[in-house]
Formats: C-alpha cells, structure tokens, sequence
C-alpha cells in the first residue's frame, strides 16, 4: 500500500447543533484520485471542510503528510499544502480571469511557466484572460476554480463535485485535465455524485453515508463488482444508473 498521505480517524464534526460527521475514518493514499462518493447529505462537504479547518473536528484526528493538521487555522492548512475547491468555486465574478488568478498567486506572482502549462491544460483561462469572470459558461468557471487552487505546486487539492450541472462535452474536457493533473506531483481527493466519471479517473473510493465511512477500497474493484455496486447502490449510485 503506498503512503497516505492524509488520514482522517474518527473524526466528529458538529454544525451548531447539529452531529454531521460521526467517526470518519479516511486513507488518501500518496499520487492519483481518490474518490469520495455518497448521497446528498451524506457528509462529503463537510469532510473537506473540516479537512480544511472551515469546521474545527470535536473529535478524532487528521494527518497530513505525517503531521497532525486537526486543530490548524485554514491559513496554515493551506500553507502547509492543500487546496481546496469549494462546491460553489470560490471564484470573484466581478473581476477579470486574470485578476482570479492574480489573486490566488499568494507568494507574490504567477510562474509563468506553470501559467502557460494551465491554460494548456485549460484552454478557455488563456483565451478568455481578460473578460470578467462572471461571463464565463458553468464549465469555464468551474476551470478557473481548479485553476486557482493549483496556481501554486500543491501536494494535495480537495475538489468538490466539479461536474456538477456540466454537460457531457465539459465533463469530458474536466475529466482529462484532472487526469493530467494527477500524472504530476499532486493527489488528487474527489467528491463526485458522477459515478461514471469518477470511476474512469478514480484509484481508490471511500464511499460515505449518514457521516460515516461506509466502503473504502480500490476502485477496480468496486467497478469490477457488480453485487458490491448493488449493495451499494441505494447509498450512493442510485442516480447514477
Ligand atoms: N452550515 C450548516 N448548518 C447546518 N447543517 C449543515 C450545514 N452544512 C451542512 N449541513 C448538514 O450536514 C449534512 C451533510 O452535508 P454535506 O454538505 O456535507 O453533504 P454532502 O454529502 O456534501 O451532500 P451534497 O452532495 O448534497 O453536497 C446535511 O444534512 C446538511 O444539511
């Protein structure tokens, strides 16, 4: 089994109220995809915001790299080398594509290196520079968002469903920057309700349900088992058949 990377064990989180995770237990293992699939509800957001400390866990643990992260401000999560790519994208409308990424260069500058090789990898972030953020289709914001969050070299990017409400074509040109992005030094952690697109760039899957972890393995396997799919099919591919 390669290194993990980021582990999660046992972790609670509370909303006010409210009980939303309830003992997560959760390996990334070190390169590629790994998947985090579940219902609406399930708990999947809520796992990547504590992971960035936007929620503070109540219980329970999260490494990174080794080093324990649970209680880090979000600054010093991200500094230490995770993005995060938030459901709603986090992206300014009001401001140029140039602008969004200016901004995200925190450590003052784009590379121009790393520039050119992200509008290659996104083509509508070169072509469309200098037009307000706010013009672009679905998909293209969406391409700015990851585009952001890996601006800078970063050993690990959480992405919340960035195929959501895309259309087949998008999904496509999404699906095959992430998978050139996964040959590069960073890992990958996913959280898709797109069972066919998460399994064609997936290496392993945890899948969630009710704030608990309640499958994790690779995901050859889980595509390759059909009765296991069945069996989980009411938690999480339901929509997806
Ligand atoms: N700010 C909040 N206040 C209260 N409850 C919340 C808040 N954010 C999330 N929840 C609740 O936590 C539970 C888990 O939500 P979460 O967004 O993590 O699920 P999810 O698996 O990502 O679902 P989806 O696919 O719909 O985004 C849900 O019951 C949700 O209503």
């Amino acid at each position: 089994m390669t290194t993990p990377l980021l582990t999660l064990e046992g972790v609670h989180t509370h909303i006010g109220p409210y009980h939303i995770l309830q003992g997560v237990d959760l390996v990334v293992p070190e390169g590629g995809v790994s998947v985090l699939l579940g219902r609406n509800g399930a708990g999947k957001s809520t796992t990547l915001r504590t992971v960035m400390g936007l929620w503070t866990a109540s219980r329970g643990r999260i490494s990174f790299g080794g080093r324990e992260i649970t209680r880090l401000d979000t600054p010093s999560i991200s500094r230490s080398g995770i993005a995060f790519v938030p459901e709603n994208m986090g992206i300014f409308t009001d401001l140029t594509v140039a602008e969004n990424m200016t901004l995200a260069a925190s450590r003052g500058g784009m590379d121009p290196k790393r520039l050119a090789w992200i509008q290659d990898l996104f083509p509508p972030i070169g072509t469309f520079w200098n037009s307000s953020a706010g013009t672009l289709s679905g998909g293209q914001k969406q391409m700015l968002a990851v585009s952001r969050a890996i601006i800078e070299p970063r050993q690990l990017i959480l992405i919340d469903e960035p195929t959501k409400g895309l259309a087949p074509a998008i999904i496509k040109s999404m699906t095959d920057a992430l998978r050139q992005l996964k040959e590069t030094e960073t890992t990958i952690l996913l959280v898709e309700q797109n069972f066919a697109m998460a399994s064609s760039i997936g290496d392993t899957v945890a899948i969630m349900d009710d704030g608990h972890i309640v499958h994790a393995g690779d995901m050859a396997e889980l595509v390759a088992d059909v009765d296991l799919q069945e069996r989980l099919m009411g938690l999480s591919l339901e929509a997806h058949q």
